[in-house]
């Protein structure tokens, strides 16, 4: 049996770095995740004139309720859409003129909708190239808050933003939400929120925010789900292999830990107790149809997976990944064809065939797309020889990824 120490969650570390900055008094968070993301989010905070002391496996951060420091910031969101998408939101709640931009892979995608929404709270906001895309400025006098519809069916962030916007407004802020994909990370926030002393009412697809501001407090960042898919598929592909991830169990509050129920379906054995989360490769893996909205980050995961499969896979309902670091289906799909497997994509879905992946002399396309890296790290347990044009870009979640992982497959 093997058991993996995965790195703190980047969506929790993110959200915590938030909500610990917009709160009363001083937060300690203990395993956040040392990654280019979390770190940039980070930077970015300070950038804003909040202070956030690093030490080795804890960070402080102190909160101010009335926002930044500044009154006149440049920030630099690097490639992370949390803190491209979070912390203009909450200079929004401050007072100054704050100046974003982020990586040109950043600036390519979207957050229209969420700048809409903050404009119709009043936000004086400006885009300086594509309309909806950064670079961005924000003209902030507080925000007095009201009522809002959003179209979240492109990103949950956009919703995750303006949930976490509400209390630091002065009259509450209720949402309604006409689409909505990648929900459980919806239920990450709210949880999040309410360990910082939010109250939030949801009836149906409306969420009720209270202006209440927020609490400091000591926050434990669970692993990431998302990053232990990897080691999971890992395990699943190899008969009698076992892969146990402490930290993540019943109460975990990442839907994408999810991603092991699609294994069992395939023909792994699952295990989740109270601590933990283990799955065992039994020598099955079956073709199944599964539709992957919620838990979309791992959909490269599982594509990387399907050669190996007894029938095809398809995995539906995942338009979305098109508008992540790339546009994922096509990335999958043009890295399997490469490794020689038979592929077809559509809108929002992609379905692979079995077959026998060749990686002797093949290049994996990264599109500096950490997840597709680290997706096909486990089809190159089968077919040895790939390499990638950018093995690095993994440091946007899991810097130590290479060196974890080659001394996992090294373990028996
Ligand atoms: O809120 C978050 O922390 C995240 C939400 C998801 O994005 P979308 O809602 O854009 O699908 C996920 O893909 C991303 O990695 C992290
Ligand atoms: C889509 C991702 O990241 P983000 O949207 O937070 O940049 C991801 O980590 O797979």
């Amino acid at each position: 049996m093997t058991v993996i120490e995965i790195p703190g969650s980047k969506s929790v570390t993110a959200r915590a770095l938030f909500l610990a900055a917009a709160a009363d008094g001083t937060t300690t968070l203990l395993r956040p995740l040392l990654s280019d993301d979390t770190e940039g989010f980070a930077e970015g905070l300070k950038s804003l004139g909040y202070e956030v002391r690093q030490e080795p496996g804890v960070w402080h951060v102190e909160g101010r309720p009335a926002g930044p420091a500044l009154d006149d910031a440049d920030v630099y969101c690097r490639d992370g859409a949390t803190t491209a998408r979070f912390l203009p939101t909450l200079a929004a709640a401050g007072h100054g003129t704050f100046r974003f931009d982020a990586s040109p892979q950043m600036r390519r995608r979207p957050l229209g909708p969420l700048t809409t929404a903050l404009r119709r709270l009043g936000v004086d906001l400006h885009h300086h190239g594509a309309e909806g895309h950064h670079p961005l400025t924000v003209t902030a006098q507080g925000i007095k808050g009201g009522t809002l519809t959003l179209d979240a069916g492109q990103s949950s962030q956009y919703l995750t933003a303006l949930l976490m916007l509400g209390p630091l407004t002065a009259e509450g802020l209720a949402i309604t939400v006409t689409d909505l994909v990648s929900e459980p990370y919806v239920e990450i926030t709210l949880a999040m929120m309410r360990a910082f002393g939010a109250h939030i009412t949801q009836d149906g697809r409306t969420y009720t925010v209270a202006p209440t501001g927020y609490r400091a407090t000591t926050y434990a960042i669970e692993p990431d789900a998302s990053t232990s898919s990897y080691f999971f598929a890992a395990a699943a592909l190899d008969p009698g292999r076992t892969v146990t991830v402490p930290g993540l169990g019943t109460g975990a509050l990442q839907g994408d830990l999810r991603f092991v129920d699609v294994l069992r379906r395939m023909g792994a054995e699952v295990e989740i107790t109270e601590t933990a989360t283990t799955v065992r490769g039994t020598g099955t893996l079956r073709g199944l149809t599964v539709n992957m909205r919620d838990i979309s980050d791992t959909m490269p995961t599982l594509a990387a997976l399907a050669p190996f499969a007894d029938g095809p896979v398809r995995i539906e309902d995942v338009a979305n990944t098109r508008v992540k670091e790339c546009d994922r289906l096509d990335a999958c799909a043009d890295n399997l064809r490469r490794l020689g497997i038979a592929v077809t994509t559509g809108p929002d879905w992609i379905e692979i065939r079995p077959g026998t992946p060749s990686g002797t002399g093949v290049e994996i396309a990264t599109h500096g797309d950490h997840r597709i890296v680290m997706s096909f790290a486990v089809t190159g347990l089968r077919a040895p020889g790939i390499t990638f044009d950018d093995p690095g870009c993994v440091r946007k979640t899991f810097p130590d990824f290479h060196r974890v992982f080659e001394a996992f497959t090294r373990t028996p």
